[in-house]
């Protein structure tokens, strides 16, 4: 039994009886209210029912009344007719009006089945109502998302006709989407195949995705990139459609660039840098591998570019390096690569010399000097014009029988060679050159293992005055292995230099020397000498060496004025100024400084002038000639006026003979430091024991 709320508009309860008895004997379990009234009709269809049943003549109004009523207040609910006396005429009108169905009280077995009906087509009525609904919901969904998504997006018909384009599409390529529905794509097979798109036909005959990325310029702006996945669906009518969506990787794309850029190329230069230049160098050794040509590996370093920061700054150095850069990229041929692998060094990497070794060697020869030509013209930044040259070292290659580590680190010792030989040259590799260069590293490691562990020693030479008194010592450094020769610093002071080992070497001495000036000022008898201590220049440009030297000072807590510094005229040629401001701030802590080889170097007036000197050491090589040399005498008798015209202390090294002594003490030197007073000479072979406090006096064993 099915459930049925009916609502009766009827003035005869008998035939309201017999409409109900009807309805149940149809199969209905009802419930019901019956109306004769309008306004009784109006209040009951403010409830939901499932069926109007109205008789058509009422008492005060008809049932064309109640139909029209029941349409305005529930336009869904099933009205149906159930009258005796209306005429055909006006039945059809009723049901024009839009009663559902016309029943005769005389036949009521027809009521159950119309209202049955009814009832499921009015189900039928709301369940499609609802599916319509919910498709214009969806279709608003779809529209709405497509339409706000940062992507292109259309769909194309079987025949690759376009049936729909979202606003992307149409704001990207300029175009209104209604005029293009029902219309065919324009790229011809030629600008497909420049974007890397294969033809919409392809793709539904293929039935597979494509996806590409696309690079076209867009409304005139710059480049833009787009990616996108075109993709065969079956549509609702069984045929395949295309769906394409393009999204903007543009910034995505810029990334990517970004991050090859900087990882492959030299941010300065935008020449490749290191990595990108080991993967060139990979693909020339196959290369020659293959052709049996020869290639070249040319490694070339500015000279002296640390002059040119130095002088002019950094920036102008980046500028140099630039305009370098782009002399070099514009002189090599197409297929070579020049890259920039550090500060001031660049990479040539030449392909396809002649397969004979000779002849690519005059090629690279002559290539390297045309290199070397074009390096050194004159550059022009700012207005200044700068000079620089370059050196080169170049290993040659021909198939793979060395690796490419290998044939840098030959690049690398031709580079040597090349700088070693005066620079603004090339050098080609070769086996002498390796041997040599292994036997400097040899060298080297054993001149750092030496610092390591201390097989240094100071030697100790005695500075006297004009009555004999020992007044200091000037320290030497020594190498001495445990039970060997001791080794002087000729054989080891080059390479300490080169190396940098120079400074710490340089610490060291200084550390041990003023250590032993700590034991010498402990005892009355000792506790005025001096220490002399030779500086490096490069000592002297560390840019901790004040820090560092005043520390050294106040851990062996020595009087300051007992040590003087020794610095030769060749480190005041490049950094009078910071050398200036060095001393100064070392002379405030009452270190003295001497300065060494006096009248050999470049001696200025100026410098004597402006360094807060204390003392001038005359050179051996002048004093060695006095007295058979009138040349060297009267520069002796000129450096001796002018230390004491400038106040200054003067000393005279490499006096060996009385005659020497005497021609200084008569021309104003009194203090002496040769072997005529004494030998460099390890600690124990000093014996301080005959020394007082009123006259020290040395004796050497
Ligand atoms: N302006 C600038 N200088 C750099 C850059 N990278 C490194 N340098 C400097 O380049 C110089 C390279 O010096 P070196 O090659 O060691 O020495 P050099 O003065 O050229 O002397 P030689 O090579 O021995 O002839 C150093 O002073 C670095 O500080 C850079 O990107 N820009």
């Amino acid at each position: 039994m099915s459930r049925l709320n009916v609502l009766l508009v009827e003035d005869c309860e008998d035939d309201a009886l017999l409409i109900l008895r009807a309805l149940r004997q149809g199969g209905f379990e009802v419930t019901s209210q019956r109306v004769q009234e309008v306004a009784a009709l109006a209040e009951a269809l403010a409830q939901p029912w499932d069926v109007v049943l109205s008789d058509f003549s009422i008492l005060g109004f008809s049932g064309m009344d109640a139909l029209l009523l029941c349409r305005s207040l529930q336009s869904d609910v099933p009205f149906i007719l159930v009258s005796g006396t209306v005429g055909e005429e006006m039945a059809v009108a009723v049901m024009k009006a839009g009663a559902n169905d016309y029943v005769m009280k005389h036949s009521l077995t027809r009521l159950a089945p119309a209202v049955r009906r009814e009832l499921d087509d009015t189900a039928r009525r709301a369940s499609l109502r609802r599916t319509e609904l919910a498709l214009i919901d969806s279709e608003k969904r779809f529209h709405a998302f497509m339409d706000a998504g940062p992507f292109v997006a259309s769909i194309k018909d079987q025949d690759c006709r376009y049936m729909y384009m979202n606003k992307g599409w149409e704001s990207t390529y300029g175009a209104d989407g209604a005029d293009w529905i029902g219309r065919l794509d324009t790229l011809s097979a030629a600008q497909l195949q420049t974007v890397s798109l294969v033809s919409d036909q392809d793709i539904v005959a293929s039935g597979r995705a494509h996806e590409t990325i696309q690079s076209f310029p867009l409304s005139g702006s710059a480049v833009s990139y787009r990616k996108t996945i075109r993709f065969p669906f079956i549509g609702s009518a069984g045929h395949c459609l295309l769906g394409e969506i393009s999204t903007d990787v543009t910034a995505l794309k810029q990334s990517e660039e970004t991050i090859r850029r900087l990882a492959f190329l030299d941010p300065l230069t935008a020449l490749p840098n290191r990595r990108l230049m080991h993967d060139r160098l990979g693909h020339a050794l196959a290369l020659a591998h293959r052709s049996k040509q020869h290639g070249a590996l040319l490694f070339l370093d500015l000279d002296n570019f640390k002059t040119i920061n130095d002088t002019h700054g950094h920036d102008a150095g980046d500028q140099i390096l630039k305009l370098v850069a782009a002399r070099l990229c514009a002189g090599m041929r197409i297929q070579d690569t020049v890259a920039r692998t550090g500060g001031d060094e660049f990479v040539i990497i030449l392909e396809k010399l002649s397969g004979d070794a000779d002849i690519a060697a005059r090629e690279v020869d002559a290539i390297g000097n045309d290199i070397l030509c074009l390096t050194s013209a004159p550059y022009e930044h700012d207005g200044v014009a700068y000079r620089i040259s370059a050196s080169i070292g170049v290993v040659l290659f021909c198939g793979t029988e060395h690796s490419s580590d290998e044939l840098m680190k030959r690049a690398d010792i031709a580079l040597y060679s090349a700088k070693a030989a005066g620079r603004n040259v090339q050098m080609i590799f070769d086996p002498v050159m390796q041997a040599r260069v292994a036997l400097r590293n040899a060298q080297e490691e054993d001149l750092r293992l030496a610092l390591e562990r201390q097989h240094f020693v100071l030697h100790y030479q005695p500075q006297v005055d004009d009555t004999g008194t020992l007044t200091g010592f000037e320290a030497l450094l020594r190498m001495q292995h445990p039970g060997k020769n001791v080794v002087m610093p000729d054989a080891f002071i080059g390479l300490a230099e080169e190396t940098g080992l120079i400074v710490e070497l340089g610490y060291w001495t200084l550390r041990t020397a003023c250590e032993q000036l700590y034991q010498w000022s402990k005892l009355p008898a000792t506790a005025l000498l001096t220490v002399s201590v030779n500086v490096s220049a490069r000592q002297f440009s560390d840019e901790a060496l004040v820090e560092r030297v005043l520390a050294i000072v106040q851990q062996s807590t020595i009087d300051p004025a007992r040590l003087i510094l020794e610095l030769t005229e060749s480190m005041m040629l490049d950094q009078v100024d910071s050398t200036v401001v060095k001393m100064r701030a070392l002379r405030r802590s009452g270190i003295r400084f001497s300065l060494d080889d006096f009248g050999i170097g470049f001696s200025s007036l100026s410098y004597l002038k402006r360094l807060p000197l204390h003392e001038i050491k005359i050179d051996r090589e002048f004093v060695n000639n006095i007295t058979h040399d009138a040349n060297d005498a009267v520069i002796v008798c000129a450096i001796i006026a002018l230390a004491q015209g400038f106040g200054l202390s003067v000393i005279a090294e490499g006096v060996e003979t009385v005659e020497q002594q005497v021609f200084l003490e008569s021309r104003g030197c009194h203090r002496f430091q040769g072997y005529l007073f004494g030998r460099p000479v390890p600690l124990p072979l000093i014996d301080l024991s005959t020394l007082t406090p009123e006259k020290s006096a040395v004796t050497l064993m």
